[in-house]
């Protein structure tokens, strides 16, 4: 297929570049560099420069794409509660103009990064598709906004659309990895005490309702990620939205996954036990079951793998 990927040179939209041009697909990213990088866009991979409201219709129209996959955004949480214009427009506003491209270029299919955060604080665990979703920040009331309008243009002008709602992603694929400038996932947090760049990590919180006090999430390699988006792709039918949930269905606390850490740099990584930090639900935990089902996806790296990944793709820079 000729695929449009916004956000390419992102984290995981240059990972799943890289695995959509190796399943044999042609891959052009439309990025704006806000916060990806030019030299992560995969060789082999076009890059057009731009934001999807300037550079989306131009970059479809008459160019006989089959299909999106939409991964730009902004998705830093705190920043959404500073500044929420920010991210309606940037997020929401932004989304509404490449599906607005796609409409009038003719172009039929969509996946789309959405996110646990739709969900908020869960009333239980694990998480299904079917369970309430009450954002607790503008970043997941964006992305849910998002989620909402895909359905509203499969039912009403026939678009094919998957959502596929990731919990943590982590984890690197060889030269490809996480590298934000302003960094708040935990694991690249840890692994810079180990490189020495930070000298200890905060735990956000230790009085949470949990085993060991710290929260518990649900990390998905972003390599098994990628295998989730070239079945989405398949899967998309004309005048249907499905929403996937992609975690593991296992949860693992702050404190575990600095030990994983531990264990696989060989560094001891001093901690500096601080307040929780805004807006951080307890427990996030997915059942994926939906995706294994429908699509017979099911993850395949575990969290030490993730950590390995990440470490090695840190010092091969
Ligand atoms: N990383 C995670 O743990 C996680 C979890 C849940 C959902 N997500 C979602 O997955 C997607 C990718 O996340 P990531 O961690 O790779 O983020 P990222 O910041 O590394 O990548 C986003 C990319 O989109 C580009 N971009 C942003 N706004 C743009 C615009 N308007 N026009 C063109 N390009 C634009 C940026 O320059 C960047 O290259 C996002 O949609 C995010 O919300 C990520
Ligand atoms: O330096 C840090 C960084 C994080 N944490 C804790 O580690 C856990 C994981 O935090 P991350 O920031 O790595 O991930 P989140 O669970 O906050 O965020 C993930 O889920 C969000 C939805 O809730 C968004 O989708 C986001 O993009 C995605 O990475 C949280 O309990 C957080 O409080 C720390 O203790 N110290």
């Amino acid at each position: 297929m000729k695929l449009l990927v916004t956000g390419g040179a992102g984290y995981v939209g240059s990972v799943v570049s890289a695995q959509l041009l190796e399943a044999g697909h042609e891959v052009v990213v439309l990025d704006d560099l806000s916060t990806g990088h030019e030299d992560a866009v995969p060789a082999g991979a076009r890059l057009v420069r731009g934001t999807l409201r300037d550079a989306a219709f131009a970059t479809l129209d008459g160019a006989g794409f089959d299909a999106v996959l939409h991964f730009a955004a902004r998705s830093l949480v705190g920043e959404s509660v500073q500044k929420p214009g920010l991210y309606w427009d940037g997020n929401l506003g932004e989304s509404l103009a490449l599906l607005d491209a796609m409409r009038r270029a003719g172009v039929g299919r969509i996946v789309f990064s959405s996110t646990a955060a739709t969900y908020g604080e869960p009333e239980s665990t694990p998480i299904p598709e079917t369970a309430p979703t009450r954002p607790t920040n503008p970043y997941g009331a964006s992305k849910l906004a998002i989620d909402t309008t895909i359905g509203e243009y499969a039912r009403l002008h026939g678009l094919g659309g998957v959502s596929l709602r990731y919990f943590n992603v982590a984890g690197a694929r060889g030269e490809q990895g996480e590298r934000h400038t302003v960094e708040t996932h935990l694991i690249p947090n840890v692994l810079k005490v180990a490189t020495g760049e930070k000298e200890s990590v905060n735990v956000f919180g230790e009085d949470y309702p949990t085993p060991d006090g710290t929260c518990l999430r649900d990390y998905i390699h972003v390599v098994d990620l990628g295998e989730a988006h070239l079945l989405a792709l398949e899967a998309c039918a004309p005048g249907a939205h499905e929403i996937f949930n992609l975690g593991s269905g296992a949860g693992y606390s702050v404190r575990e996954v600095i030990e994983v850490c531990r264990e696989v740099t060989g560094h001891p990584v001093p901690v500096v036990a601080g307040p929780r930090r805004a807006g951080d639900p307890a427990v996030l935990v997915a059942s994926s079951d939906k995706i294994r089902s429908a699509l017979g996806w099911k993850p395949e790296r575990d969290l030490r793998t993730m950590v390995a990944d990440a470490w090695a793709f840190i010092q091969s820079r």
